[in-house]
């Protein structure tokens, strides 16, 4: 038997029955849930006089319709305080946990889960969220699902699921200065294409991963979709385990010791057979930022935007050709003559402590251009409290940024935090899709938090690199 990959793995372990669809069916060992995809699920199950199965394999809070100015209740938007009052009630109604405010534990579901020590490596995890790929940095097998399939797992814990594929994507050597996770994941959409992953899973591998941390792998998981493939995992490692340690929901004591070694089992062996392999290497990786209307469309901070004509596909071509329409920006230009409006720090991608931090370094002892408006949104209430405990907030709020309570804030929109008319905003999160910010006009940039703080203070698309951890722009 040929050895085999982590999927491979997570996969056998959790298959129940093949269905006469050809399909798997799939146990789900972690669900979690949000108002948005929700509801209407609990609804299904009402009509049909369902229970949910493994109610305490179901985790709910709430994230994309949160208000981040204060989570004051009720919502001045009553369509959201509707929303929060389902997902109160159908938690409630079936003996769900429900990380509310008051728990001090509401957030991005993406970040909420890690956090908590819920997810955890060997695992099967859906969420109805396409993020749900984030999970898997820690060599859990996470994938987004549709609200019929939430349906699914919480009256029977499974999933009908097709087999997919493994691209093993290694990058080797070391990452250079200022450059980041999220350009990691900004740069294998480019080389592979919003499509490339179509059909796989992506196993990130080599040593530029080895040593990320474990907010890091999120951020890279977490784009997996972005980039097509269902889910994205890392093998569980050293780091996984550190993370993981003293975790709330995390095994303690003899159990803790035992279930180290067993997910140390699940990590992809050694000559595992996978179905594409495909290489790089750090040194080919620049600071990048986004320049079109998907997350592909993307260059490295010192090259200049591409010319549609020189792109040799058609569907390329006519993406960019729309991409610069509605950017309003030129082939030829450089990423350091776009002005930005508006600075976002936050989301499922980018929301996590250590983004909080790298963003703070750059800030300290600098100003937000008086022409940009900067917020920073934590991805959950611990992030919050964390990042406060540090002081992080004084330093964000003494540059210029205002400091908001946790939530999705303008990744999606979804809520009070948005775009007006064609303001271009900075953004730490995962989509430049059209309309996604909140206005139809409005233009998003992709980039890591720390460019997103180095853009608010000089007002344009920066460099990192120009800037030093002392508040000083460097010469040349
Ligand atoms: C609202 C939700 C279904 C959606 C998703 O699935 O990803 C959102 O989180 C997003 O990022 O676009
Ligand atoms: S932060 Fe953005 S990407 Fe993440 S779940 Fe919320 S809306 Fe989706």
């Amino acid at each position: 038997m040929a050895e085999r990959t982590l999927y491979n793995k997570i996969w056998e372990n959790n298959r129940v029955a093949e269905l006469p669809t050809g399909q798997t069916q799939l146990f789900i060992g972690l669900h979690m849930i949000h108002e948005v995809t929700s509801p209407q699920a609990f609804d299904m199950l009402r009509e049909r006089g369902l229970k949910v199965a493994y109610p305490q394999r179901t985790f709910a809070t709430m994230d994309h319709i949160v208000p981040t100015h204060s989570h004051q209740r009720p919502f001045a938007d009553g369509q959201a305080e509707s929303m929060m009052q389902a997902i109160e009630n159908n938690t409630k109604d079936y003996s769900i946990q429900f990380f509310n405010f008051q728990s001090g534990k509401q957030g991005v579901v993406h970040v909420v889960g890690p956090e908590l020590g819920l997810t955890r490596p060997g695992m099967t995890i859906a969420c109805g969220d396409s993020h749900t790929s984030t999970h898997g940095a820690f060599g859990a097998l996470a994938f987004g699902i549709g609200t019929s399939q939430v349906r699914d797992v919480l009256a029977s814990q499974c999933l009908a699921m097709d087999e997919l594929k493994v691209r093993r994507i290694e990058i080797h050597g070391k990452l250079g200065t200022g450059v980041t996770p999220k350009d990691v994941a900004l740069f294998i959409i480019n080389r592979l294409g919003v499509k490339g992953g179509i059909g796989f899973v992506y196993e990130y591998a080599g040593e530029v991963f080895d040593s990320m941390s474990m907010e890091g792998r999120m951020t890279v998981c977490n784009m997996s979709i972005e980039g097509g493939a269902r889910a994205g995992y890392v093998n569980p490692d050293e780091t996984t385990f550190a993370y993981l340690k003293g975790r709330e929901y995390a095994p303690r004591g003899a159990d803790w010791d035992k279930a180290v070694e067993n997910w140390k089992e699940y990590a992809s062996d050694q000559d595992a057979v996978y179905d594409e392999v495909v290489r790089f290497h750090a040194s080919e990786i620049e600071p990048m930022v986004t320049w079109g209307v998907t997350p592909g469309q993307s260059v490295g901070i010192h090259q200049n935007l591409p010319e549609p004509s020189a792109m040799t596909n058609d569907g390329e071509r006519r993406s960019a050709e729309l991409a610069y329409s509605h950017m309003k920006l030129s082939p030829g230009q450089k990423p350091s003559e776009i002005a930005i409006d508006v600075a976002f720090i936050g989301s499922c991608t980018n929301g996590r402590i250590e983004d909080l931090r790298a963003a703070a370094e750059v800030l300290k002892g600098r100003k937000v251009d008086p022409a940009v408006h900067a917020f920073v949104v934590p991805g959950s209430m611990q992030v919050r409290k964390q990042a406060m405990d540090e002081g992080l907030d004084k330093i964000f709020t003494a540059a210029g940024f205002e400091w908001r309570e946790a939530g999705c804030s303008m990744c999606l929109a979804m809520n009070p935090d948005q775009l007006k008319g064609d303001q271009i905003s900075a953004s730490s999160s995962n989509r430049n899709f059209i309309g996604r910010q909140g206005s139809a006009t409005g233009r998003t940039l992709l980039m890591s938090p720390a460019m997103v703080a180095a853009a608010a203070c000089n007002g344009r698309v920066s460099d990192i690199r120009d800037f030093n951890p002392m508040g000083e722009a460097l010469a040349g």
